[in-house]
């Protein structure tokens, strides 16, 4: 630990540090850290020179310049010049409980941007800024991403804080769709966990350049060097620390950065002051060895660290962070930073490190869909002056309307000006346009190109792009994956709330496409879909509290699929000529198995193909035959389930002069397809889940056997350090996770807890298939009996 002798005050208090520059001086210093008015290489060098010249002056001058900052980081709410400051768009994301929203909140707080601190299921029972939703703040978990604005020395900073639950994984997804820069925070005891893997496929998919946060090092056990071997061997990142902890568990006080090689510990009030020391020599050894790893590590992918290392020459503080910077930036670096956001350390460095090392809006590259050319790739400009191109990333039901949430790529929104819906082709006029804090918003006149903001009086749908009207290009969109849980519900009351009902509904499902709503057209009960137990719990809950309907539900189920195994051939003839206008069709052709990668590249679960040659079947009536493909994989021939993998290849067929029809080709295709399917070796899949679990090891012997009777495939199991926990990795159907939360309860004595989230469809056993088939025969029957 840093002695008192050791520090320094970074922001001078009176009686401290040396004698106070004149105040001539002190403004010709201020000047030269003001970055308004300087480019950012005249900017580095004056401060260089000012440093070395005058050392009493820059640290005089370095204090009074960051105080004037934090006072205006409070009065964020004034015009801001967009122009002459930095700008960063960034997501909080993580593993659940990894303490983003606790970070959020002291984001918050040391910005200026709330006064007091509230903690996540804290004893005053207020709940975290960013958790503003009733429901969030009695479950002590996010459910919605919330977007808030903060200022943090020289830069604006747009932060989206995400849930962490699975269950809620859309929110993420869009989140790292729109933004330009990332922390991922983990556990500093438990490391990567499977949300972890989770957010970092999802940062890939979009290229978003990252930090890591290595949170909670205050608990019992962490230990940051093994959280970041995880970063490297589980999620194959080039990682490395860029400081060291000073203390972990009880003794954690701060952090030492490891590139200007000082000490910083958080001092005062919820660690308000940030106190600036020389590294403690105890730390050095470690120090240098870490120091040493991030130049090696930095080497591997930058040319001018790699040279200065084939020299053995050290690199300037200022050579590394603009290192570290432009290989952040690519995503071929990813800076780790450590503290404790509970115990309010290390989190004033992690923003230096998001204005430090994340991009500029104009420096993360994106992409519109040339509409008129082949969907041709088009790289968006950033600038403001450019023609106007948005996207509506997330829409929410507010007691003022629908507010849609939109990141501007290029061009400018104006209150009162119209902009065009690219995929509706609608106009409209904006009448709102709000920046949000959480569930308070500001009013805006204008945002430009880079910034994220929220309007009123839009009416899209999520993903829509919005231009000048003169542009026919749309951003692209975002992944959705597909929902794996089902639940039949109803009104309590159809009478009285069957309107509330469907409302509800439609906007909930609007809000968030991970949630499918369908009318089961043999039962005809209203089916949900969504990604979880806890996603339809939420959902049913907020029917309750936000429309006034209470929902019976059904016992929920999995969503079952049904795929074929070989290449089976169809020559199918639909004839209806008895009295009254006729129906005539015939299909021939064939159906096959698709691979997951063909089905990847064609983006939808099965594919239509035309290879009829000749006039056969007049080409008026493809359109009608693909219909009736996508008739027959809605609901599959085995258990009624949808159909994926299967490609339909159309080949040939035959038609009646009269007797032909639409109608007459839709409904023969599907029943073309529903007949072959059944001689295709088809079979039922059921979603498999992965599922992590932490436990005390002496529960391992109970917990293992509790797994292999719900047919759980264990993948790793691994025992910390000191041998007292374990963390076992297991695949089990989706099918047979029920009431496992109890069990779990009861098998630790309530100490263990899991995860769970979908891996993939795979084919149930031969028994089960049967049950299945059977069960789904036998309602059948008992419907059409009724
Ligand atoms: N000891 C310790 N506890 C922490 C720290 N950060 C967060 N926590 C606690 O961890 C729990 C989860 O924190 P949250 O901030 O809600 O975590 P989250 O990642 O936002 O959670 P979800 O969004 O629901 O996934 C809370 O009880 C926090 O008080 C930390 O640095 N140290």
């Amino acid at each position: 630990m840093a002695t008192t002798s050791m520090l320094r005050i970074l922001c001078p208090r009176p009686g401290y540090g040396p004698p106070a520059p004149s105040s001539s001086s002190l403004a010709s210093g201020r000047a030269a850290l003001s970055f308004r008015s300087q480019s950012p290489s005249s900017h580095a060098a004056a401060q260089r020179l000012l440093r070395q010249t005058n050392p009493t002056t820059y640290a005089y001058a370095r204090g009074s310049f960051l105080r004037s900052l934090s006072t205006t980081a409070s009065s964020v709410d004034g015009k801001i010049d967009f122009d002459s400051i930095k700008r960063r768009n960034i997501g909080i994301s993580a593993h659940i409980d990894s303490g983003k929203t606790t970070l959020t909140e002291r984001i918050l707080y040391y910005t200026g941007r709330i006064k007091s601190i509230h903690d996540v299921r804290g004893k005053d029972g207020v709940g975290a800024k960013m958790d503003s939703m009733d429901l969030e703040r009695e479950k002590g978990i996010t459910i919605k991403s919330a977007a808030t604005f903060c200022r943090w020395k020289d830069a604006f900073v747009n932060i989206i804080d995400t849930p962490g639950h699975v269950d809620f994984t859309i929110e993420v997804e869009r989140a790292l769709r729109v933004l330009d820069g990332g922390i991922l925070v983990l556990c500093g005891v438990s490391g990567v966990q499977s949300q972890s893997l989770t957010v970092d496929r999802q940062m890939k998919r979009y290229d978003v350049p990252r930090l890591a946060f290595i949170n909670k090092l205050d608990r019992q056990g962490s230990n940051p060097w093994k959280v970041i071997n995880d970063l490297r061997n589980q999620l194959k990142l080039n990682a490395s620390a860029v400081q060291v902890p000073i203390g972990l568990e009880g003794e954690h006080v701060g952090v030492i950065d490891i590139i200007e090689m000082k000490s910083y510990t958080f001092e005062g009030e919820k660690g308000v002051t940030v106190v600036e020391g020389d590294v403690p020599p105890h730390l050095m050894e470690l120090v240098l060895e870490k120091r040493a790893e991030l130049l090696e590590r930095l080497a591997d992918v930058d040319e001018e660290i790699g040279e200065l290392f084939l020299l053995e020459e050290e690199p300037t503080p200022f050579q590394f962070r603009e290192a570290i910077r432009r290989r952040t930036v690519s995503c071929q670096f990813v800076p780790v930073f450590m503290g404790s956001a509970y115990k309010n350390k290390g989190v004033q460095k992690l923003l230096d490190g998001v204005v430090d090392y994340l991009p500029e809006p104009h420096q993360k590259k994106n992409y519109a869909l040339n509409r008129a050319k082949n969907e041709e790739r088009v790289e968006v400009t950033c600038d403001k002056n450019d023609p106007l191109l948005a996207l509506a990333f997330k829409l929410e039901e507010t007691q003022f309307g629908q507010l849609t949430y939109m990141r501007i790529y290029q061009g400018m929104l104006r209150k009162g000006y119209p902009i065009v819906n690219v995929n509706s082709g609608k106009k409209i006029k904006l009448a709102r346009i709000v920046r949000m804090h959480s569930d308070e918003m500001q009013e805006i006149d204008e945002a430009h190109a880079g910034d994220v903001v929220a309007m009123f009086g839009v009416d899209c749908r999520s993903m829509d792009t919005f231009s000048d009207g003169n542009m026919d290009l749309a951003m692209s969109t975002m992944f959705v994956p597909e929902p794996v849980m089902s639940l039949a519900i109803k009104p309590a009351d159809t009478t009285k709330m069957q309107n509330n009902f469907a409302k509800a509904l439609t906007k909930f499902t609007k809000e968030d496409p991970t949630l499918r709503v369908k009318v089961d057209s043999e039962t005809k009960e209203t089916v949900l879909s969504g990604m979880g137990e806890l996603h339809l719990e939420v959902y049913i809950e907020r029917m309750k509290r936000e429309y006034g309907v209470e929902v019976i539900s059904g016992q929920p189920n999995v969503n079952y699929k049904e795929t074929i195994a070989s290449k089976t051939t169809f020559d199918w003839l639909h004839k209806k000529q008895t009295g009254g206008a006729g129906q005539y069709a015939k299909v021939v052709g064939y159906i096959e198995p698709m691979t997951e990668e063909e089905m990847k590249a064609h983006g939808k679960p099965n594919e239509f193909k035309n290879r009829c040659i000749g006039t056969n079947i007049p080409p008026e009536y493809y359109p009608s035959c693909e219909k009736g493909m996508n008739d027959a994989m809605a609901e599959g021939a085995l258990v009624g389930c949808e159909v994926e993998g299967v490609r339909v290849v159309l080949q040939d067929g035959a038609s009646h002069a009269v007797d032909s029809s639409d109608m007459a080709f839709r409904i023969c295709m599907a029943n073309a397809i529903r007949d072959t399917m059944k001689r295709a070796n088809s079979s039922v899949l059921e979603p498999i889940m992965t599922v992590e679990i932490e436990i005390p090891s002496e529960f391992q012997g109970a917990v293992t056997a509790s797994l292999s009777r719900r047919m759980g495939m264990i993948q790793s199991s691994d025992m910390n350090d000191d041998g007292s926990g374990l963390k076992i990795e297991c695949q089990v159907p989706l099918a047979n996770m029920f009431g496992y939360s109890t069990e779990l309860r009861s098998l630790t004595q309530g100490k263990g807890e899991f995860t769970m989230e979908y891996f993939q469809h795979s084919p149930v056993p031969r028994n089960v298939q049967e049950e299945l088939m059977n069960e789904y025969k036998k309602e059948r029957e008992a419907r059409e009996a009724a």
